[in-house]
């Protein structure tokens, strides 16, 4: 029997003609072999229509994976306890005979596959599954990447549709020739929360040979939503062969002098600012996670690869983020996770904001001082907990932006982490390749509550993607250094630190003090202002910044702040760039090139120092 006439035996007739209208047999042979597998008592096949997405929402409300709040359209959704988070030590990359690579999870291929089979062997017996088709990036653009999605999981569907561009028109329209990401998903069995059970058989295996994504016994949206963080390993392995970008930016428009609209990308780590960044209110969002950038006709051109947000909740208040603070208050399609839920209420930590006593939260029934098995008082929220919403709800998004099909002109990148001690909060590369080496393939990052383990423990995470990485670190700096080479005008490289602390553990500035180096970095995009020459790039010049500050913020900025933070560290920095070379020589099959700017940014360090000492003022280094 082939394909078609084994799906046509496992669907009824009209789910069968959704898919038997798109022209592609491995697609075909793909949802009859995972179909006879997993054993759904049903199957929903979703098109683009409305009237799928909506039989899609309704579904996460009758499973009881979502429940409504009191504002239209809101819901909220719960993850197991002790799914609440990334699981990196149960995501592994599938490798044929299970080639190590530094620093990521490998398992042979084979072995992974056969476990991660018989994990999903009859897992959807007594469930629907959901069949569903997306794209990454702009439809129909040089960005579009189509995908399917099978999962029994409506929350998953419902985040994806609320997260992607629609995607089952465009695989009528490519047939055959759509070269596609599957991915498979199952929450497993539930508990009376309707969250997964068990967790100790969660699994995300990634096989990258096959383009296909594995994932069970969990709900997060890090471990489960396809097109998020499980496609991004296949689309980091598909620009390194290609010569093209795959990043963890975001992607947003900072409004310069004259209306001029100058696009910056920025890759953080999870948790380190890049949704606040992009959300700041008199810029423009365009995407807050992830990047695609290609070159074309010489200039790097970037793109959202999604279309909503998948962002942190806690913190989020009226003063700080107002944007997204009056998005989560208007009624549109949002689903809230792991957040307290009080008379249909949503409140989260540190909403600036009465939080009720007690709820329901994602410990269950709450009250204020409970614990958990641990002994550790389960706060409001989660501290990773998120909210779900697209962009076309937000008044600061930049439409035309999102969805040209080019993409736009990427006039700088930037690199940044927690790090409480070693860079000034903002600085220019002298050039890409500085810029990419000791900014980008430097950085270090202090972990955060968005992987399952410890806070705080300072982390190498060259561009904010190590958690992603699906290649040879060393490939994929390859890919990066040569990237210069395919452009006319490369983007300038800057790097930026919001985290720094003084001895007392206070941090050096505000948390929108970022909309200042925004501001600054965009006038240096264009040669608008001087900057001084420090051993590790360009700084500003403390007169640029206070005007700047009185222009955006309406503030004063002392020379004192401006000392404090914009100090060059000599020490840390020197201690820095050893760690940094001997993680490279370790691993081997690294361009040299980086070993040789780590060198020369050493020699000026030392240099530096002899003139100046261990601290060198910024007011010191401008009077050369
Ligand atoms: N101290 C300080 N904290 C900040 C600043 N900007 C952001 N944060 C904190 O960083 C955390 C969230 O950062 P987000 O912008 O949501 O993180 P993200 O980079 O989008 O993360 P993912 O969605 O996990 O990839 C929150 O706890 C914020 O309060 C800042 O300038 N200073
Ligand atoms: O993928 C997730 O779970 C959310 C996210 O953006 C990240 O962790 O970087
Ligand atoms: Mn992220």
């Amino acid at each position: 029997m082939n394909a078609l006439e084994r799906l046509e035996k496992l669907l009824d007739k009209e789910q069968f003609e959704k898919i038997k209208a798109i022209d592609n047999p491995e697609l075909h042979e793909f949802l009859a072999e995972w179909i006879e597998w997993l054993e759904p008592s049903k199957v929903f096949v979703c098109t683009d229509s409305e009237e799928d997405e909506w039989y899609v929402r309704w579904k996460a409300l009758y499973y009881g994976e979502e429940k409504m709040l009191e504002t239209p359209n809101h819901t909220v959704h719960y993850d197991n306890y002790y799914d609440q988070a990334r699981d990196k030590a149960n995501t592994k990359l599938l490798v044929s005979g299970g080639k190590s690579l530094p620093f990521l999870n490998t398992i042979d291929r084979e072995e992974g596959l056969k476990e991660i089979r018989e994990l999903m062997k009859g897992v959807m017996r007594g469930k629907e599954l959901f069949v569903c088709f997306f794209v990454l990036g702009p439809k129909n653009s040089v960005f579009t990447i189509p995908a399917v999605q099978l999962t029994d999981s409506a929350y998953v569907a419902h985040s994806e549709f609320i997260l992607y561009r629609k995607g089952y028109e465009e695989f009528k329209r490519l047939g055959r020739s759509a070269r596609f990401f599957r991915f498979v998903h199952s929450a497993g069995e539930l508990d009376e929360r309707k969250t997964s059970k068990n967790l100790g058989k969660r699994r995300i295996y990634i096989d990258l040979e096959g383009e296909t994504v594995y994932s069970v016994n969990t709900q997060y949206g890090g471990n489960t939503i396809g097109l998020k963080k499980l496609a991004f390993r296949l689309t980091i392995q598909r620009a390194v062969r290609e010569g093209w970008l795959s990043e963890h930016m975001f992607l947003m428009r900072v409004n310069g002098p004259n209306g001029r609209k100058t696009y910056f990308t920025g890759a953080y780590p999870s948790m380190c600012g890049k949704t606040s960044t992009a959300m700041i209110p008199w810029e423009n969002i365009v995407g807050d996670d992830l990047a695609f950038i290609v070159p074309m006709n010489g200039i790097a051109r970037g793109a959202n690869v999604e279309k909503g947000v998948f962002g942190i909740i806690q913190g989020v208040n009226p003063e700080d983020d107002p944007i997204i603070w009056q998005v989560l208050h208007s009624p549109v399609e949002i689903i809230f996770s792991n957040v307290l839920v009080k008379d249909g209420k949503p409140y989260w930590n540190d909403m600036g904001t009465e939080i009720p006593d007690d709820g329901e939260n994602h410990s269950g029934q709450w009250w204020r001082g409970k614990k958990d098995e641990e002994s550790n008082e389960i706060p409001p929220s989660h501290k990773n907990a998120r909210f779900t919403v697209s962009l076309e709800h937000f008044p600061n998004v930049d439409m035309d932006a999102l969805e040209a099909p080019c993409g736009v002109e990427v006039g700088g990148m930037i690199f940044g982490g927690r790090d409480k001690d070693t860079w000034p909060p903002v600085r220019e590369a002298f050039d890409w390749k500085h810029g990419i080496v000791t900014m980008g393939a430097a950085l270090e990052s202090e972990t955060t509550a968005a992987t399952l383990g410890k806070e705080g423990v300072r982390a190498f995470n060259p561009m904010a993607i190590l958690d992603f990485m699906s290649v040879h670190i060393g490939d994929y700096l390859r890919n990066y250094l040569e990237f210069e080479g395919k452009l006319r005008k490369a983007p300038k490289i800057f790097a930026v630190n919001y985290f720094l602390r003084n001895k007392e553990g206070n941090w050096l500035n505000h948390k929108i003090d970022k909309a200042v180096w925004l501001k600054w970095m965009e006038l240096r995009v264009h040669g608008d202002v001087d900057a001084i020459e420090t051993p590790i790039g360009y700084i500003p010049k403390y007169e640029d910044l206070a005007r700047l500050s009185r222009e955006v913020l309406n503030k004063d900025y002392t020379r004192d702040d401006y000392e404090k933070q914009f100090t060059i560290r000599v020490p840390e920095l020197l201690a820095k760039i050893e760690r940094i070379e001997k993680i490279y020589r370790e691993i081997g099959n690294i361009p040299e090139e980086l070993f040789e700017v780590l060198a020369q940014e050493r020699e000026r360090l030392l240099k530096a120092r002899e003139k100046y000492g261990d601290y060198i003022s910024p007011f010191q280094l401008e009077k050369v």
